[in-house]
């Protein structure tokens, strides 16, 4: 039994990753575990619970509420940077889609030097993490679910999905269609590791009680009582302490140091410290601990313990940029709600209240696909795409992943047989473009009914930092995520952004807009104007919320900080588990990569236990 001051394995984070650790290295009881998490455990609070309300906890005490400093090529607008300061992390507060991987980012993984890590190996784990609820047929033929394989049971883990998308709703099987139109069908079950073209996805909710399902309900709440398993929670782990003296892997790590109430107070771990903070707060802890650049810490009065520079850098996201158009009289979208107008709020509630249908069902976001820059599609624009493909053999950048990035990317122009970029539709209009955006989402909102077509990088080269600043555990961070830095970046997603003109004038989906409609911004109007496309790629470049790749699994003359064991390079006894060890950010949105990689992380930490008695 675990005593308050000491445990054989401490976390650091109660968010996606952590609490998926908690569950599964608690399974033994002989190891005691403790979750230390900044936030609460708010787990009746609507709006976390409720599908739709996602956007409302950005910017209140369940967010900490990041930013980036101004982005020099999104004409210097600050980017905000919402995450998860609760039990649950950004699980808890994300937009639920689930998206399963391609298999070839997880191969890029061990063709850079982790070995082990490839599909193969990881597909166990990204099926163990989720069940999957068959909606009944006519939602199914509604949604184009013909590619759903006949048998789920593969799907055998604690998170619960399904399939949002009401048959009233003529915006999603639109969208499937619009894509078939312009003849990039989906070719293959997304679930088994390749998706091209367009299909509606399973979302993060319960379809019994249209509930989040997300890793406090689905992998700490139903093990909460276990006596091995203790929760420290709205406690601010401020930095890890570390034997002096020097093992066979380098310093022990061996004590947590946390505030709470405002006291500075310490916990020792026996065995194992697992830090999953996420991408910002991961490095973080990190360099407040010592473990990072000399460069960096020194001048903010840290003692540098182990020296490794690319502690905070590789930082990645999927950038993107949507055009709002409006749509046709009588058309649903969710802008009302999004405008917060008291009457729809009230009807939708009474809606989900009731018998758990209307817009609070789901978050809006659940129609995407995966395209190769569809302007070199059949042998089009050759000459285009010769540049580019010349241009990503050249050295680019500093990072010793970059070449990695580059080569990869090259792969992906060559071959055209993955997507380089997503699509997805947003069921109301996006406000960000021309503006700083850590307002959230539903500031400044126009009148009327719009859809969003949005485009977002899947292998963007630009890469950026996050360092602390100041040794002050509750100072925020710098980030700088250098969207659009790499002028490569700017070449495919303007194309990408060029290319929703031609979704929106495709049919199905033309025939739900307004013709001479109004739209999010000025520049919004591109026509086939590549130019244009440039302009607005910065005027509405922002987040698609996946920041990650900050302490990257990588061998450590490849710029790694954790190795295929996700051990801190230069120490005994920690580890970070999260979105920020992805050395490249994947094309799926995250949460199915953290869920999967955090699975697989705890057997990989168990087996190391059982070895260490
Ligand atoms: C607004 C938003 C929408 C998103 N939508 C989607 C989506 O629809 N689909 C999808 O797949 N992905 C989505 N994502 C991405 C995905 O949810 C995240 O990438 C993923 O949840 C990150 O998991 P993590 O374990 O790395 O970090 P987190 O889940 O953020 O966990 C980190 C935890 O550590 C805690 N912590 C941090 N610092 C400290 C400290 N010093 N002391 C103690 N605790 C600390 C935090 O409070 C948090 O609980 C979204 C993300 C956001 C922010």
């Amino acid at each position: 039994m675990a005593s308050a001051t000491q445990y054989d394995v401490i976390i650091v984070g109660g968010g996606t990753a952590g609490l998926v650790l908690a569950n599964r290295l608690s399974e033994d009881s002989s190891v005691s575990v403790l979750v230390i998490e900044a936030g609460a455990n708010a787990a009746a609070d609507p709006r976390i619970v409720v599908p739709a309300l996602f956007n409302a906890v950005q910017g209140t005490e369940l967010d900490w509420s990041y930013a980036t400093t101004p982005q020099k090529n999104l004409n210097g607008r600050i980017i905000g940077h919402p995450q998860g300061k609760v039990l649950g992390g950004s699980s808890a507060i994300n937009a639920e889609a689930l998206i399963p991987p391609s298999a070839s980012d997880i191969n890029a993984w061990e063709k850079l030097g982790n070995a082990g890590w490839n599909y193969q190996t990881l597909k166990p784990y990204l099926d163990k993490y989720f069940t999957l609820s068959r909606p009944d047929k006519a939602t199914a033929e509604h949604l184009h679910l013909s590619w759903l394989p006949a048998d789920l049971s593969r799907f055998s883990g604690p998170v619960k999905a399904s399939f949002a998308g009401a048959k009233e709703d003529p915006l999603s099987s639109a969208w499937v269609e619009t894509f078939e139109s312009l003849k990039h069908p989906l070719t293959s079950n997304p679930f088994d590791g390749k998706s091209i073209g367009a299909y509606n996805g399973a979302s993060t909710i319960d379809a019994a009680s249209k509930t989040r399902s997300y890793s406090n309900s689905a992998y700490y709440l139903p093990v909460a009582d276990r006596t091995n398993l203790h929760l420290l929670s709205s406690a601010i782990v401020s930095r890890i302490l570390f034997n002096p003296t020097k093992g066979k892997l380098g310093l022990k790590a061996t004590a947590v140091e946390y505030i709470q109430n405002g006291t500075l107070q310490r916990v020792n771990a026996t065995k194992e410290i697992i830090i999953s903070a996420g991408a910002f707060n991961s490095p973080k802890i990190l360099e407040l601990s010592g473990v990072g650049d000399p460069a960096i810490l020194e001048p903010k009065g840290i003692a540098v313990k182990i020296h490794n520079k690319y502690v905070g850098t590789n930082l990645q996201d999927h950038l993107l940029n949507g055009i709002s158009y409006e749509v046709k009289d009588g058309i649903a979208t969710a802008d009302n709600m999004l405008r917060g107008d008291q009457a729809t709020i009230e009807a939708a509630m009474a809606a989900y209240e009731a018998n758990k249908t209307g817009p609070f069902t789901s978050s809006g976001i659940s129609s995407f696909a995966y395209l190769p820059p569809p302007d070199f599609v059949n042998g089009k624009n050759s000459e285009d795409r010769n540049k580019i493909l010349n241009a990503l053999t050249q050295k680019r950048g500093t990072h010793p992943l970059d070449s990695h990035r580059y080569s990869r990317l090259r792969e992906l122009v060559s071959n055209l047989d993955e997507g380089t970029a997503q699509y997805f539709l947003f069921a109301a209009q996006s406000n960000v473009a021309g503006r700083n955006t850590t307002g959230g989402i539903a500031e400044g909102l126009q009148p009327g009914n719009f859809i969003t077509l949005v485009t977002a990088l899947s292998h963007p080269l630009s890469t950026g930092t996050v360092h602390i600043s100041s040794s002050d555990a509750l100072a925020k961070p710098i980030i700088d995520h250098k969207y659009l830095s790499d002028s490569l970046d700017l070449e495919l997603h303007a194309r990408q952004v060029r290319y929703l003109e031609t979704l929106a004038t495709a049919k199905p989906m033309a025939a739900l807009l307004k013709p001479g409609g109004k739209r999010n911004h000025p520049d919004a109007f591109i026509g086939d104007d590549l130019e244009k496309a440039k302009k607005f790629s910065a005027v509405g470049g922002s987040t698609n919320w996946h920041s990650s790749g900050t302490c990257a699994m990588a061998p450590k003359e490849s710029g790694g900080v954790v190795d295929a064991q996700f051990r801190v390079y230069g120490t005994e006894g920690l580890r970070v588990v999260d979105a920020s060890v992805f050395p490249f950010v994947p094309q799926s949105n995250l949460q199915s990569m953290v869920y999967a990689v955090a699975e697989r992380a705890a057997d990989i930490v168990k087996d190391s236990l059982r070895r260490s008695y």
